[in-house]
């Protein structure tokens, strides 16, 4: 069996200061050549002085891990099947499921949120509140970081605002003490996430893993930073300038994590295509609607290679 908690604890991924890049001129040109640089080559960073407040990031993590740790009677109602807010737990059918993930995830969608929060759950008490405030800063957050990008691959900075940004999820995970971590498949097995952004926020426990160059490094939680990775929908729109993080989260067997991720997603009808191609970079891709691409993800094994495969364009 795999041991997963064998890696090298020398390497991490690239730790990026948003504050200084305010304003117009060099500081904005040397944030924006750091973070092409990490989306490059790590698909992945770490973002601090990011402008979402200390206060809201404890206050998300105190109602997420709330949520997480109510009696089973209390989240028994978001187990069913209700597309839009729901839960999934891995754990309690840890013995019987042929596939072992030691992971229960609550999800749901943040956009609109006052529309939204409907469905999100009504204890603890003030998760609809809180969570409506990380949602808009989270999104905020993401068009930020998606402008400078776009800054950093010539095209125009407004590139995701509207459809390409319109549908964002959110994702609470929650891995409790796992009795043997080194022999259990991971919390969550390797991945790219596969729309444009993702905005993760850990809170003090390690187990978040890139894989980079054949090994896997850790992601570590630093204090008052999100993490923040590129996912596979924006690798096609950069036309593979950018790399999408292969990640993977790992369990301990003495504390409980949790992991807020934020996703942004296209719309059904939001189109993807690869606008960063020029005369040097020939499109790899031919264009097509996010719903097509999904529709090819579950019939294929929710394998990212295989669904975009008849997207590829002759090169
Ligand atoms: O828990 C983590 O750190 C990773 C979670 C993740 O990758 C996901 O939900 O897609
Ligand atoms: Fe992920």
């Amino acid at each position: 069996m795999e041991k997963l908690l064998d890696v090298p604890t020398c390497k991490a991924v690239p730790v990026i200061d948003l504050g200084k890049g305010l304003g117009d001129g060099n500081n904005r040109t040397d944030l924006v050549n750091q973070l092409l640089k990490a989306s490059q080559e790590f698909g992945m960073f770490q973002v601090v002085n990011h402008g979402i407040p200390e206060e809201l990031l404890n206050d998300t993590r105190s109602v997420c891990e709330e949520f997480c740790e109510l009696p089973a009677e209390d989240k028994a109602s978001l187990l069913s099947d209700d597309p839009e807010c729901k839960l999934v737990t891995g754990i309690t059918k840890y013995e019987t499921d042929r596939i072992h993930f030691w992971r229960d995830y609550l999800r749901h969608p943040c956009h609109p949120s006052e529309e939204c929060m409907k469905s999100w759950p009504q204890k603890p008490t003030r998760y609809r509140e809180v969570v409506a405030a990380y949602s808009i800063e989270a999104k905020k957050l993401g068009l930020r970081i998606l402008e400078l990008l776009c800054q950093g691959l010539g095209i125009d900075t407004n590139y995701f605002q509207g459809k390409l940004s319109e549908y964002v999820q959110m994702v609470v995970n929650y891995y409790p003490p796992c009795p043997d971590p080194s022999l259990t498949i991971p919390g969550l097995p390797k991945h790219s996430d596969i729309g444009i952004l993702t905005i993760l926020f850990q809170g003090d426990v390690c187990g978040l893993q890139l894989f980079k160059d054949g090994e896997w490094l850790n992601a570590d939680p630093l204090p008052n930073a999100l993490v923040v990775n590129i996912a596979y929908l924006f690798q096609v729109i950069s036309n593979k300038k950018l790399k999408s993080a292969e990640h993977r989260a790992v369990t301990n067997s003495s504390r409980a994590r949790m992991s807020v991720c934020f996703f942004i997603y296209p719309s059904d009808d939001g189109i993807v295509e690869p606008a960063a191609a020029d005369e040097i970079n020939p499109p790899l891709f031919r264009a097509f609607q996010f719903n097509e691409f999904m529709r090819n993800f579950y019939s294929m094994g929710r394998n990212l290679e295989l669904a975009i495969q008849p997207f590829k364009l002759e090169t």
